[in-house]
This record gives structure tokens, sequence and C-alpha cells, in this order.
């Protein structure tokens, strides 16, 4: 058997399902051409006789796409099946996928038939569909609650109808891996044609289990497997297609092939967000935003010594530059050094012992610590070890309805002075108090305060210029309260007077 496994793109179709995913013809062509590029072997476009837009959507994708099949959903319907036809009147390779349900939930409350009628318009809705193209694929919807003996004559009929794909859709998401893969072991040795198809898996993730279902069908002998971007469709989604081409790929002692250009995966996935306005989770397996981050102290140490001690995917594999190392009040001190030496800063010893503390006094008050608030860090460590005049506590009252004030204690070679002042606000309240501590006279000239990075946790940087005597004096500050980086940066500018 060979070791091919092909890749059925059903975003398009499936993934298009969900609430809120509908995507127009311009946007389902941009998708498509990415399909290509992803190197997806079958690319199901829609179901053209549900609207005339999907109709026109797979003539458009049938005339914007080269190498990968494009396929057609449809009932066992005639004429189902006669508008899929004429909407891949223009695909360079055309496959009609049509089908039935083969469950007893389906046969009797949904088709109100019996398990032969049902056989019967199964080979009828093939038979028809190849007089239009050759490759037709069939369905047994909901096999994942069929019997497996009576599924078994399904496909042996179908087969001898001329199907050349036999999909076998866990369409609720019900099946165990085991019960999966053991159905399409049953099939592989049950039904006697089975060598002239390619037996198909389509999982749903309703219990979760969408991608370990594939992967058993897989392993038991199916050779396509039917998956979306970002495990996208009906329900809880389908079976996602860059999970199981990387656990494929990545154990390679499977020794399975796909045409999948996994570099494409992470580039695919957010065009697929982005137009579908579907976020994907953070934690998401290969394409979430945390899939290659490292946050903890222990992990990142172990990944900054060698990369798979915590990452068994390069991310360069599926078209992430690197992977990260998020600075948060569980990281340890590789991790800081790690960064700051990337910024051009070396700490070491007891410098590293200091600055680590102050970042996670930082990293307690704020979730992750960027780039910006280290080069901030790093900075103001020097400015305040050189100060003479130092902050030691600030309280400040402020609101709607109150008078601003604010209550300064500086330390100054030792000895500690306390002011309380109003203002028109806390920081300029804070302000005068630090002028009546200084007892000189300095006047501000400029004052800017700057957010820097995103978020309202985010650390305040605040510059000022004061004027004492016709000279300028510059004071430079950072933290997460903007009144205390303000006090910091005025003080900051006030030692430097002589
Ligand atoms: C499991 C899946 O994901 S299958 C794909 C699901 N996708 C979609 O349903 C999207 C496209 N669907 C549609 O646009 C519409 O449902 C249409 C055009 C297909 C049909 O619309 P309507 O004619 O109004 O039928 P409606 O949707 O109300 O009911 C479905 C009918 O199809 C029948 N049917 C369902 N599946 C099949 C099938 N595979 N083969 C034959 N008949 C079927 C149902 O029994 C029902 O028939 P009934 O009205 O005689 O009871
Ligand atoms: C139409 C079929 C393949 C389907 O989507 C399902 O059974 O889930």
């Amino acid at each position: 058997m060979s070791n091919k496994v092909h890749i059925f793109d059903t975003t398009l179709r499936d993934g298009e399902q969900v609430p809120g995913c509908q995507l127009n013809t311009i946007e389902k062509i941009e998708v498509a051409r990415q399909l290509e590029k992803l190197g997806v072997d079958v690319i199901e476009a829609g179901f053209p006789v549900s609207s005339p837009g999907d109709f026109n959507s797979v003539v458009e994708i049938s005339k914007a796409v080269e190498n990968p099949t494009i396929c057609a959903l449809t009932r066992a319907v005639k004429n189902d099946i006669e508008v899929a036809a004429d909407a891949l009147k223009y695909a360079k390779k055309g496959r009609i996928h049509t089908g039935i349900g083969t469950s007893p939930y389906h046969i009797k409350y949904k088709l109100n038939s019996n398990e032969d009628e049902i056989i019967e318009r199964a080979i009828d809705a093939v038979k028809y569909a190849r007089r239009f193209v050759e490759d037709v694929e069939f369905y047994a919807e909901d096999a994942g609650r069929s019997d497996n003996e009576y599924l078994a004559r399904v496909v042996e009929a179908v087969i001898k109808a001329g199907a050349t794909v036999i999909n076998i859709p866990d369409t609720t998401g019900y099946c165990l891996p085991s019960e999966y893969g053991a159905k399409i072991a049953y099939l592989m040795n049950n039904v006697p044609n089975v060598d002239k198809a390619i037996l198909s898996t389509h999982c749903h993730n309703d219990l979760g289990m969408a991608t370990a279902n594939t992967l058993s069908g897989v392993i038991n002998g199916a050779r396509q497997v039917e998956v979306t971007i970002n495990g996208l469709g009906e329900r809880a989604g389908n079976t996602s297609l860059e999970e199981v081409v990387m656990a494929m790929k990545s154990h390679h002692d499977l020794n399975y092939e796909t045409g999948i250009d996994s570099k494409q995966i992470m580039k695919t996935s957010k065009l697929v967000s982005t137009l579908m306005r579907m976020p994907v989770q953070a934690n998401k397996a290969i394409v979430g935003r945390n899939a290659f981050a490292h946050s903890s102290g222990i992990h990142q140490d172990g990944v900054l010594k060698n990369r798979e001690n915590y990452e068994i995917i390069d991310p360069a594999e599926v078209g992430v530059k690197e992977s990260s190392i998020v600075l948060t009040a569980r990281s340890g001190r590789a991790a800081l050094k790690h960064r700051l030496s990337v910024l051009g800063y070396n700490f070491d010893g007891e410098d590293l012992n200091d600055i680590y503390q102050r970042f996670l006094d930082l990293a307690d008050r704020k979730k992750d610590v960027a780039d910006e608030d280290l080069e901030a860090l790093a900075g103001t460590e020097r400015v305040k070890e050189d100060r003479s005049i130092k902050l030691e506590t600030l309280q400040v009252v402020s609101g709607s309805s109150t008078i601003p004030t604010a209550t300064v204690s500086v330390n100054f070679n030792g000895d500690v002075f306390t002011e309380t002042a109003s203002g028109n606000g806390p920081i300029d309240a804070a302000f005068t108090a630090v002028k009546k501590l200084v007892k000189r006279k300095v006047h501000l000239e400029e004052f800017l305060i700057q957010a820097i990075t995103r978020g309202s946790d985010d650390i305040g940087k605040v510059h000022v210029q004061v004027d004492h005597k016709g000279q300028s004096y510059y004071g430079f500050a950072a933290n997460v309260d903007i009144v205390t980086a303000s006090v910091e940066a005025f003080l900051d500018a006030i030692s430097k007077i002589g």
C-alpha cells in the first residue's frame, strides 16, 4: 500500500458552514490559491446547489486554481449532481462528492427510509455522477455511528458503481480513536473490492478527538484525510490540517508522505483566520500564538540550552520565524539575561540579581514584560544608582470629587524628608510637594509621558526638562505607575543641579 496520504481540504465547504465564516467569491479564491501553495491535493470548494453565490465560487475557484482537484458537494439527489457538474465545468480536475446517511438515525429519522433503499439511492447517485466526471467520491454520512457490516455492503456497492474515493465520516464526532480505526480496518478487510478505491477520513471534533481519529484511520488504511485550516467546521469543528500533517511529519517512523509544504502553514492559518474573522485560540496546536512561546523559567532555561528540550517541532518548519521567550513573573534569570543580551545589555552576578528583582516586581504587576520594558528597566537601573535624591514613598489621592493631593518622601544623603501638597491633578500635586522638599527654584519646561508598549498595564516612560537659573536639566524614569515615573523623572533632573 502506498504511503502517500492525500490531503483533502474542506475549509471552503465544511469550514465555511461555521456561522460568521462565510466568504465572498474573491475571498474564497484568495484562500484557494493559498491552499494550492500549501500543496493540498483536493479543495472542496462548495455545495453548488445551495446558492448562486456558492455555485459561482466553485466556478471561479475552478478557473483560478491549476493543480489541486476541485471538488463539489452534493446530496444523493440528481439535481444537486447536475448543478455540481455544471459548476465544475472549468476545473482542470473536477470531483463530485455525493452521498447519503447510513446510520440507523439518518436512515430512519432523517431520510424516512430503510437500508436497502439507501443502498439503491447511493448506487444511483454514484452512477449518475459518473456520467459527468471520472472522479466521484461517495460519503456515507454518519458512518461513525453506522453498523460496520451494513457500511461494508454500502461501500462495496458504491465502489462497484464507480466511486473512486469512499469517505467514512464521523459526522457527529462520536467515535473513539480505537473505534474509528477499527471501522477503517473492518472495511479494509471485509470489502472485497476496497483496493479499487481510496478510503477517506472526515472526523468532526465534538469530543476533541478529530485529529486522533483521523490518524487512527490512516494507520488502519485510509489514504485521504479531510481536514480544514485551523480546524474550522460545523459545530466543534473539523480535523485541523496542520495538526494531522505535523503529526505525520513529526513521527517519521510512520513513514507517511503528503504534498504539503509545511512552511506555508502559518501563512495559510492567518489568512483563513483573518478572512473568516475567526481568531485562532492562543493555545491551538501548531498555529496558536503560544504554540512556540515559552514563558516559565524552567522551560526557558531548557529551550535556551537546547530547543529540543521543550520543542518537538522546529517553528521554521511551519513558517514561524522563531520560538519566543515571553518574560513573565514565572521567568528565571536565564531568560532575563538572554533577553537583555539580545537587547545589548550584559548583566551578570549581583547586577543580574538586582535587575531580576526589579523585573519580578514589574512582572507581578504586568502580565508580560516586553523588550521596551526591559530597555527602560536596564536604563533606569543605572540612572537611579547615580542619583543623590531618591524617592522613598509616594502617596496620591485623586479622583473626580476630591482635591488631588500628594505626599512625597525623599531620601537625601541618608535623611528622609516628607512634604504634602495639592494641585490640579496627582502629578501636579506631587511635583509641588517635591519642589517644597528640594527648596530650589525649578521651573518645569517640558514634560512628556509615553506608553512603552500597548495595554493599560503598560510601563509609562517620562522625560522632563527643568530650568534652574537659566540652565536646563533633563530627567528620565519609567514605571507602571505614571505618577511614580513622573516624580522619579523630576527627581532625576533635580539631582543633576550641582
Ligand atoms: C454533514 C454535512 O455537513 S452535509 C453538508 C451540509 N451543508 C449544507 O447543508 C449546506 C447546503 N445546504 C443547503 O443549501 C440546503 O440545505 C439544500 C439546498 C441542500 C436543500 O435545501 P431544501 O431543499 O430547502 O431542504 P432542507 O435543507 O430543508 O432539508 C434537507 C433535505 O435533504 C434531504 N437530505 C439530506 N441529506 C441528504 C442526502 N445526502 N441525500 C439525499 N437527501 C438528503 C433531507 O432528508 C431533507 O429532505 P426532506 O425535505 O425531503 O425531508
Ligand atoms: C458531507 C459529509 C462529508 C460531511 O460533511 C459529514 O459527514 O460531516
